[in-house]
């Protein structure tokens, strides 16, 4: 019998073999080395973590070749797995997102069934608000609330009155999200990056004033029309808070950043122009400076402006590393819209994974067929939904890292 050669692997990156298991770490061990590294004499906590296995994320970000396409999902950590269904019954949504030790056990479920190249922190975009001291709740079944929703200018001066001029110190009182971030990365175990995420100004503006989600945005699209000073007013305080909280997520440990635009196809271009993507730009631009005034290496950014394809060329010169893709674009034209070299992240219609395993499978070649050879990370074009099947998740993942794998090594 002949012994095959072994053929050497395209680039040096590690390559997670289907379905291989998380090797993490116990929690009672990742917090002592956390304390370890933050006590005087101690490594520092970003010199803490372990190295990193499978950086394809983040070489696919920075455009370089990578061994296969990588893989990971919007709303991976939610409710389509009976496991994350189990945490929520013992917890409300805001609890599980205050406790770094649940917040960073919802993160890993999602690693252990799948062999992802990203996780996400688990936490939500509308938490910043309650950083402006907005109160926001999580109702079953109707999604967030704001009981008292931004209806006026005056509200805005409130706001404004509360943050002050220490965006820094506003930002703080997100720091259980930089604990989960820190926790998750060391029981993570060098894995697969993590990212940290915020909302775009203008969604988060949106959800402020519209005082939840809605199917025509009137009260936040009315409110950018009869207030516009006042809404740029709450636009520039979300920017600047939203910048500390993710620098401090980096210092946390966060590998890559992504800002979920969510709400971009609810304005029209013009508007769009006007109150979304400056602000998306002096957050790019603000993460960067601060990381480099306190000597962090950068992170890549990612940008999804949701529903705003027809600003991808816009949306392109923002500042950003990747651009998140919806699945009102196919990948070659997004490609030729946002321009030569761009890394996009998307695309597949999450609705697909209603189909049948073969039509998902279908559905991957012709997307990384229309994506061509430019550097992708591969995604939804939104959200998990809470109806989705595991199994057809795992599908996705496996025939996207299948099929990219066979296009590379040829
Ligand atoms: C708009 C938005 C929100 N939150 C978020 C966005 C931007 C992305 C998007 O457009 O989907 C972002 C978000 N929300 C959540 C994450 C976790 C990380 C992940 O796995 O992606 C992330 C990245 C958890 C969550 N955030 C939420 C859930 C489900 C609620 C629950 O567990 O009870 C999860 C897992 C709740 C949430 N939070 C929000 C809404 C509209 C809802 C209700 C959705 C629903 O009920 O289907 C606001």
């Amino acid at each position: 019998m002949s012994v095959p050669t072994p053929t050497p692997a395209p680039t040096p990156t590690f390559i997670p073999q289907p379905g291989a298991l998380l090797d993490e770490m116990p929690e009672d061990e990742a917090v002592a080395r956390i304390q370890a590294a933050r006590a005087p004499g101690g490594s520092g906590l970003l010199a803490a973590f372990p190295p990193l296995k499978n950086d394809t994320a983040l070489r696919a970000a920075k455009g370089l070749p990578v061994s296969h396409t990588p893989v990971w999902a919007m709303r991976q950590a939610g409710r389509y797995l009976p496991e994350f269904r189990s945490v929520r019954s013992l917890s409300q949504f805001f609890e599980v997102c205050r406790s770094p030790s649940l917040a960073s056990e919802v993160t890993l479920q999602p690693l252990r069934r799948f062999a992802l190249d990203a996780a996400i922190i688990f936490s939500d975009i509308l938490v910043i608000p309650q950083a402006l001291g907005v109160d926001v709740v999580m109702t079953p079944g109707i999604g967030p609330q704001i009981p008292n929703r931004v209806a006026t200018p005056a509200d805005v001066e409130t706001i404004v009155k509360f943050v002050g001029e220490d965006y820094t110190k506003c930002a703080q009182s997100l720091s259980y999200v930089w604990e989960a971030v820190a926790l998750t990365r060391m029981r993570m175990n060098g894995h697969c990056p993590l990212f940290g995420f915020c909302g775009a100004p203008w969604t988060i503006m949106a959800y402020m004033v519209q005082g939840g989600g809605s199917r025509n945005w009137d009260h936040a699209k009315a409110f950018v029309l009869n207030h516009p000073e006042a809404a740029h007013q709450l636009l520039h305080v979300i920017t600047e808070v939203s910048i500390e909280y993710l620098v401090g997520k980096v210092h946390a440990g966060a590998q890559i950043l992504q800002v979920f635009d969510s709400n971009a196809g609810e304005l029209p271009p013009h508007q769009l122009k006007e109150f979304s993507l400056p602000y998306l730009a002096r957050i790019a631009e603000g993460v960067k400076a601060r990381l480099a005034a306190d000597g962090v290496e950068a992170v890549p950014l990612v940008v999804f402006a949701r529903g705003a394809m027809h600003s991808l060329d816009l949306v392109a010169k923002l500042g950003y590393d990747v651009l998140g893709i919806d699945w009102t674009i196919d990948l070659k034209s997004a490609r030729a819209k946002a321009g030569p070299g761009c890394v996009l992240q998307g695309n597949l219609d999450p609705c697909t994974l209603f189909a049948p395993p073969e039509v998902i499978r279908q559905e991957v070649r012709r997307m990384l067929a229309d994506n061509g050879d430019g550097s992708l990370i591969a995604n939804l074009g939104h959200g998990m939904l809470p109806n989705h099947s595991p199994e057809h998740l795992g599908v996705f993942i496996e025939e996207i890292h299948a099929v990219s794998r066979a296009a590379k090594s040829t």
